[in-house]
């Protein structure tokens, strides 16, 4: 059995940096969130509400037409940036160098979207956070791995970890093919569940904080939004996966009595990371 490193508020302590009193939005970070596509920039408007809320100084954001008029509404704090094609991301252009990069959220898998994600990765020096079709494309062209910054951040749901590494015949073996995959890659690979499990190459972390009232659309995306807020912020890869993930549990546990199980959603995620911060504190 391998050791396996309990995500407490001891841990997250050591890693949690608290606010610089003189700080201003040019030094706290400016993330890009890239996805969305027709239907789903609810996934992508969420992504980027919670990468504002966790402390992000400049969000900007890359969608389809499609989803211009919808971020600048649900969103105003956003700066939206979009491609030239109305339902799905088909060439991804900006022109400002982002502190970090979260992509995926909503993209869709269009073979234009594939093409899109192969140029973007094949230039992109941005410390990189990747989660849902941006995996699911990529778990199709394996090949592209080997361009993305050392230390990504990938955030697979079951599912898409399947398509990536495979099937596994135990929780044991599942482990032991995340590993691998995170060395031979040099991959932070976020293994969402319950509970979620970081690995970064041979080293594992169990997060201690969420309950069952995160499963429900779009807390995934909000999950995107807060690691790629916090890597925006300057943490280390494994700073900002190991922290978001804990602030991410934190808001339904400090919902659950309000809300209950069955009607928290995604947005009650991102309306409780201010006291699920400020319980850091306490
Ligand atoms: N408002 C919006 O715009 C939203 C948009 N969204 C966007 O939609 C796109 C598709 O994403 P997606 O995750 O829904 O589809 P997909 O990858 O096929 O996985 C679904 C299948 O995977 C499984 N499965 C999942 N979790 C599991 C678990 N914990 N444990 C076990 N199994 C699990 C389960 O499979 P089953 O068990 O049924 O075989 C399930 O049927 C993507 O771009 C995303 O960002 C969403 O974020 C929602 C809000
Ligand atoms: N029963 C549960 N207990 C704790 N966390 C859960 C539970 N079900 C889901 N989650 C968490 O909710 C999030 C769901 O992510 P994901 O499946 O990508 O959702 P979506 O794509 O709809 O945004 C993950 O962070 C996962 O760990
Ligand atoms: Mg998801």
């Amino acid at each position: 059995m391998r050791p396996i490193l309990p995500i407490n508020k001891s841990e997250i302590l050591k890693r949690y940096k608290p606010i610089n009193p003189n700080t201003h939005k040019g030094i706290q970070g400016h993330a890009l969130l890239i996805g969305g596509s027709y239907g789903k920039i609810g996934a992508i408007s969420l992504a980027s509400k919670a990468c504002l809320k966790t402390g992000c100084g400049l969000v900007s954001v890359f969608v389809p037409r499609c989803g211009y008029k919808i971020i600048q509404t649900a969103v105003p704090e956003v700066m939206v940036l979009n491609d030239v094609s109305v339902k799905y991301i088909t060439r991804i252009v900006f022109d400002f160098v982002p502190n970090a990069i979260g992509i995926g959220p909503g993209m869709g898998q269009d073979i234009e979207t594939h093409t899109a994600l192969h140029r973007f990765v094949k230039t992109n020096k941005v410390p990189l956070v990747i989660d849902a079709d941006g995996l699911n494309i990529l778990s199709q062209n394996k090949q592209w791995l080997t361009f993305l910054p050392e230390k990504t951040i990938f955030t697979p749901h079951q599912k898409e970890l399947e398509r990536l590494i495979g099937q596994w015949d135990s929780i044991a073996d599942k482990i032991e093919k995340t590993i691998a995959f995170s060395k031979q890659n040099n991959l932070i690979m976020v293994m969402k569940g319950a509970p979620t499990f970081i690995i970064d190459g041979d080293t594992i972390y169990e997060n201690t904080t969420g309950n069952a009232a995160l499963a429900t659309a779009g807390t995934g995306d909000v999950l995107t939004g807060m690691i790629t807020s916090l890597l925006a912020q300057s943490y280390d890869p494994i700073d900002a996966a190991i922290l978001g993930v804990y602030l991410h549990g934190l808001t339904a546990d400090i919902a659950l009595p309000e809300t209950g199980y069955q009607s928290f959603i995604a947005s009650d995620c991102i309306a409780n990371i201010g006291k699920a911060y400020l319980s850091l504190e306490k």
